[in-house]
């Protein structure tokens, strides 16, 4: 047997290579009759599942938005689902990096398919609403990193519907949602990526053939980043500064041609290609892209917000200089959405791995408990799963705000743009981070194997820490939102109305300070008044630079600390006042178990984040020691009182195990078989005897070398 495992690498190409290997596997380690891997379900998860004391698929509405919506999303994940070649014969994350990237590519033609012909009839267009949810929740059946396609629908698409005229938009879209054309976004440069205004690739009109000449004038002005832009894309949206008539009007969008459709060949004029190994998303081709006066048809500037006239005149058609950030906007609503999702999905691997991990003796001689029963492990992943349920909730509010701020602005109304993006940036900095972070301490909190791919873990952590940097880097982003507060604070000291998701600092710019109440409402106002606390004590450094002789930029400057911490508090203060209000609104007519174990974990999140932020709210607010002493104590019952239903509450996430894809999170809890099953499947294994022996090792061992 070991001689056939030998030879077979050199006689077959990688990927035929995998699947041969995989079905003789177990024959090389001579272990397939092995008896210890059990098929059967862990005893322990079970007994968890029979003592939660509420009715799961109760909350699985609640998430999912009703009952007839988790009919919706079962339906569609049933369609993908069912069809078996979504599976890998190998684990994508022992393929080489080509192997993985066109295996990559064989799935997302498999999913678009699936969707074109069997999800799109069932949905219509719907699909890319309320339904482009649950499509990018099932997506995850198909990839464990990144779909090459996920900028295509993610950005390339939302930019044509936003960015681009009516007749535009009846052209391009058509070929774009067919699949026709495949694009992507490409913003960022290797010199700029925040400072968008730096940008440095140039349109420059040219009325004479009625084009505009792309051109990437040095390294620096090299399009950089964009997923799918290595080899994927054909087309993709430019961003880039527009000149006509001699003169600068800023950085427009332009949907440029960068490959021949039939070829695929980079058409003359485009250099582009991939940018090399990254931290995650190694199967998204993220490319580089540069153009030496690379010729498009004025009509391929995206003109719904400005145009550029047959003779070169500009006109500017928008009633607000910042509509051609839109597609951030909106990226930033989704990613919202994006992340509690995926932290929901590691809270779901870590919890049931905790009900199935035995470790250590709590009392010398008794069996070794579950680890879920430590309370430290309680008070790493409990908050995990509240916290889901506070961006899962957030992210829908924040949905509604963006599609009544659009609804607005189609009628001419940009009045309320600057409050969400304000919001949106804040709630996209703070849930990608606090996601991130979660993440991770799920990681931990399942020990060593944590830190197997096969978990999941890492790979969730690796997409999701890209978050915190991707579409506004979480710094910057606050500092945008600090800039919305600030103004907000001035108008309310000057007794002038503010916008309502500010309305509290009508009552704090008076100089009260807050009562402690340990009820939920009580300490939702005391984060308030913690953010109002960190926005006047900004404003007083800023004033008392300026008075020492600093311009406003530079006071602003040298306060970037306590305005990114006035902004986090302000929006930590809003997802906790959300969290609240969506939860008892959501559970108004549930069951009474399901009523209260969400107010466990919405009590829990509060109590979290007062106990995270002690020193300011002994700073801002009235609170005392004795506050504190017994918001912790209320924390721990609360773990306590949320124990028996964790399990519970994790499968109320409803993902398939093809979803979650981790030896450590699937339903059946066969945490052990299922490890070595994986183990079994690395190449390393394929062979009694790797060829480095002869090579090197047995040289080295024999004194040979
Ligand atoms: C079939 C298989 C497929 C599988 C896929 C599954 C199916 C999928 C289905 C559906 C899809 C779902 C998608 C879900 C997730 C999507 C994931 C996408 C992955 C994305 C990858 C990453 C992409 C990118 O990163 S693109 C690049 C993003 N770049 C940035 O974000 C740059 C950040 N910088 C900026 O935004 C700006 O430069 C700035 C805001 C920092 C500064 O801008 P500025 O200099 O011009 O402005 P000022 O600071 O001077 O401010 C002036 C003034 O303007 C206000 N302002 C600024 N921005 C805005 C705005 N956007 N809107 C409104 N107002 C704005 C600012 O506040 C100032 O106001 P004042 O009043 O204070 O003057
Ligand atoms: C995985 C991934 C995928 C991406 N996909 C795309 C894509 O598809 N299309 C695309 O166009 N781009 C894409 N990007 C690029 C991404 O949008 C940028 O990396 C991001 O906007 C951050 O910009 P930067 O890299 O220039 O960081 P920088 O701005 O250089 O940030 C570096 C540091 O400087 C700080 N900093 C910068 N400016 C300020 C300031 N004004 N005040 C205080 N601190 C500041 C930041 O906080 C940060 O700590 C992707 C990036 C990643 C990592």
């Amino acid at each position: 047997m070991g001689t056939r495992c030998e030879g077979l690498r050199d006689s077959l190409s990688p990927i035929a290579y995998y699947e041969e290997y995989s079905h003789f596997r177990l024959d090389c380690l001579k272990i397939d009759d092995n008896k210890e891997l059990s098929m059967s379900a862990n005893e322990d998860l079970a007994k968890e599942r029979a003592r939660c004391d509420f009715n799961v698929s109760e909350i699985t509405n609640i998430l999912d938005g009703g009952i007839e919506r988790t009919k919706q999303r079962k339906k569609i994940e049933s369609i993908a689902l069912s069809n078996g070649k979504c599976c890998d014969v190998t684990p994508e994350e022992t393929l080489g990096p080509k192997e993985r990237y066109e295996n990559a590519i064989r799935k997302s033609c498999l999913y678009t398919k699936i969707v074109k012909d069997q999800v799109l009839t069932l949905t219509g267009l719907e699909v890319l609403g309320s339904n482009s949810s649950v499509l990018r929740r099932t997506a995850d059946a198909f990839f464990k990193d990144i779909s090459p396609f996920l900028l295509h629908l993610g950005m390339f698409v939302p930019t044509i519907m936003g960015q681009g005229t009516p007749e535009q938009q009846s052209y391009w879209l058509p070929r774009a949602l067919d699949f026709q054309i495949i694009g992507t976004y490409a913003q960022t440069e290797l010199g700029h990526g925040t400072f968008i205004r730096g940008l440095e690739t140039t349109a420059t009109y040219d009325p004479d053939t009625e084009e505009f000449v792309i051109h990437s004038p040095r390294l620096t002005s090299y399009k950089w980043w964009a997923g799918g832009l290595g080899k994927t894309s054909n087309y993709c949206i430019v961003v880039a500064q527009l000149y006509t008539q001699g003169k600068c009007y800023g950085i427009h969008p332009f949907i440029v041609q960068i490959r021949d459709e039939d070829t695929h060949m980079p058409l003359p004029g485009v250099r582009v290609g991939e940018i090399g190994p990254r931290m995650g998303f190694n199967t998204a081709d993220n490319g580089f892209l540069g153009f030496d006066h690379y010729r498009i048809p004025r009509n391929h500037m995206l003109m719904k917000n400005s145009q550029v006239l047959k003779d070169g005149t500009y006109v500017k058609v928008a009633s607000h200089s910042k509509l051609t950030y839109g597609t951030m906007v909106f990226v930033r609503v989704m990613l919202v959405n994006e992340v509690a999702f995926n932290l929901a999905k590691a809270a779901t691997i870590a919890v049931r791995y905790s009900a199935v991990r035995r470790q250590s003796e709590k009392i010398s001689g008794e069996p070794e408990p579950q680890i879920i029963d430590y309370v430290t492990q309680q008070h790493k992943l409990f908050v995990c799963i509240a916290t889901a349920h506070a961006l899962q909730l957030s992210s829908n509010w924040l949905w509604k705000t963006f599609s009544a701020v659009l609804a607005d602005m189609r009628g001419g109304n940009t009045e309320n743009l600057p409050e969400l993006h304000a919001l949106s940036s804040c709630l996209k900095a703070l849930s990608t981070s606090d996601s991130a972070a979660l993440i991770e301490q799920c990681r931990l909190a399942c020990g060593g194997h944590g830190y197997m791919l096969s978990s999941n873990l890492p790979l969730l952590y690796s997409f999701v820490t890209a978050t915190r940097t991707y579409e506004g880097d979480y710094t910057v982003l606050l500092l945008q939102t600090a800039r919305f507060l600030i103004k907000a604070w001035e108008q309310a000291e000057s007794g002038n109305p503010v916008t309502p998701t500010v309305s509290y600092m009508e009552e704090a710019v008076v100089g009260n300070k807050y009562k402690w109440n340990g009820s939920a409402e009580g300490i939702i106002k005391a984060a308030y008044y913690v953010a109002a606390g960190k926005i006047s004590s900004s404003v007083t450094s800023i004033r008392k630079r300026m008075k020492n002789g600093k311009a406003f930029e530079d006071a602003w400057e040298l306060t970037g600390v306590q305005l990114v911490a006035a902004a986090e508090a302000h929006c930590r203060a809003v997802i906790c006042d959300v969290y609240r209000k969506e939860t008892v609104r959501l559970t108004a007519n549930s069951s009474p178990n399901v009523k209260t174990v969400m107010d466990q974990l919405n009590m829990l999140y509060l109590s979290h984040w007062a106990l995270e932020r002690t020193g300011d709210l002994l700073r801002y607010t009235s609170t005392t020691e004795d506050d504190i002493i017994s918001c912790q104590q209320r924390y721990e019952e609360l773990l306590a009182a949320i124990r028996p239903n964790a399990v519970g509450l994790v499968d109320a996430f409803d993902f398939p195990d093809e979803i979650l894809q981790s030896t450590l999170g699937a339903y059946d809890g066969r945490v052990y078989e299922r490890l070595m099953e994986e183990a079994l499947k690395s190449p390393l294994n394929a062979e009694p005897v790797n060829r480095s022996f002869h090579q090197y090792l047995k040289p080295l061992m024999q004194g040979k070398l």
